[in-house]
């Protein structure tokens, strides 16, 4: 079993970011720190399609794991390095960057399994491992997949540790787009007016109950507070019924030869049909799925898919991010949408992201709205 200095190298910075050097302190703690808690551990723990898909991917596929060795990049509480331990693995590098791993160790030892999980507390980027692995598994996906940039250390660890006959636990991920409208029925999930009597109910509350006239920060809803107002996407939990049009896969990665270059912008134009009929186009929603497949060499038995697509239920933890646009507009079914979309990361922040849209809407009666709906957003 591994102790925390066990594998790990000097102090350097805990994430390449595409050649820009991350200071580690700044990183930990607008990052990492949080990972160092149970409860947002038991957040991740307690997400049954997220659960589900990591433990069918590895015991429907046991033969990737028996006698095998595993790296787990950021193994938290250890969730995943036991149930490759459980299948069959000959050892698991379980390496985390938090205190968490005091927590997996102690699980692990609960579990019986010291003698196959070295659990290594360190950046994935310093650890030194003794040996090349089979396997790389990592639950690395942030909102709309690539918030966190937590991806750059899974290849890290991919260019430097694993066999060049590996596999990856997920082999493949993508990120879908598609027009929504905000209300469903009587649901005022995402609405937009909904979104804007907020505003001013708190400013009247304020001024009522505090004595501080806040309506400057609203009155009148100019185009440009609206816009301010609509700079950040929402997490939510979409109803299928509310996706309105085609949903369009804007990035597909293969894990096993994605590059750091591949992810630090996403571009992509596509065209979406609105399926719906007479109804508000509102914004967009974005999710991801990855995919356990294994390699063409050494597939999966049984291919293990994990969607955070929009789901009648409780869905994930991930939701769906949503982007409300200004103004909303009315479309009706057979409606073109040609859409552009781009995202980046931050530049303050490279662990978040900043999101832009642009849309052209070909209606059948020959009308063309040609406005840039906005929309600059970030993924906080
Ligand atoms: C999304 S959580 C997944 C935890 C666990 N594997 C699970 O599936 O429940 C990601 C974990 O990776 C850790 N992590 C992120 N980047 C890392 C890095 N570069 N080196 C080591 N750990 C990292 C975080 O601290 C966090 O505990």
């Amino acid at each position: 079993m591994g102790s925390s200095s066990n594998g790990v190298m000097g102090d350097r910075s805990s994430g390449s970011n595409g050649g820009l050097q991350v200071d580690k302190g700044v990183d930990f703690a607008q990052y990492f720190c949080t990972y160092a808690f149970l409860y947002h551990q038991k957040e991740m723990l307690c997400d049954r399609v997220r659960m589900d898909a990591y433990f069918n991917a590895i015991f429907k596929n046991k033969h990737h794991f028996e006698g095998k060795t595993v790296l787990d990049v950021g193994t938290g509480s250890g969730i995943l390095a036991i149930w490759s331990a459980q299948a069959g693995a000959r050892k698991v590098y379980a390496v985390e960057a938090t205190k968490m791993s005091e927590h997996a160790r102690s699980l692990v030892k609960a579990n019986n399994l010291q003698d196959v999980i070295d659990v290594i507390e360190g950046s994935m980027e310093d650890v030194v491992l003794p040996e090349k692995v089979d396997v790389i598994i990592s639950e690395w996906m942030g909102y709309f997949l690539l918030r966190e940039s937590m991806f750059d250390s899974v290849i890290y660890a991919r260019d430097h540790w694993l066999k060049p006959s590996g596999v990856m636990y997920p082999s493949h991920a993508r990120m879908w787009v598609a027009p929504i409208r905000s209300k469903l029925g009587d649901q005022k999930m995402n609405d937009y007016e909904g979104a804007m009597d907020d505003w001013y109910n708190f400013v009247s509350d304020t001024k009522m109950d505090y004595g501080v006239d806040m309506s400057v920060l609203t009155r009148p809803f100019s185009d440009e507070q609206r816009k301010y107002y609509l700079q950040t996407s929402l997490w939510n939990n979409l109803h299928p019924q509310q996706v309105i049009g085609t949903a369009s896969v804007i990035k597909d990665i293969d894990c096993l030869t994605a590059t750091v270059d591949d992810i630090l912008e996403v571009k992509s134009n596509f065209m979406s049909s609105i399926n719906s009929e007479n109804t508000r186009f509102c914004g967009y929603g974005g999710w991801f799925d990855v995919h356990f497949r294994g390699r063409n060499e050494d597939p999966a038995q049984l291919e293990i898919e994990l969607t955070t697509a929009p789901s009648v239920g409780n869905g994930t933890h991930w939701g769906q991010q949503v982007f409300l646009m200004h103004p909303p507009i009315w479309v009706g079914e057979g409606d073109e949408l040609k859409v552009s979309f781009s995202m980046k990361r931050s530049k303050e922040n490279h662990r978040l992201m900043e999101v832009e849209f642009g849309c052209e809407i070909n209606q059948p009666s020959g009308k063309l709205h040609q406005q840039p709906l906005n929309n600059k957003f970030y993924i906080e």
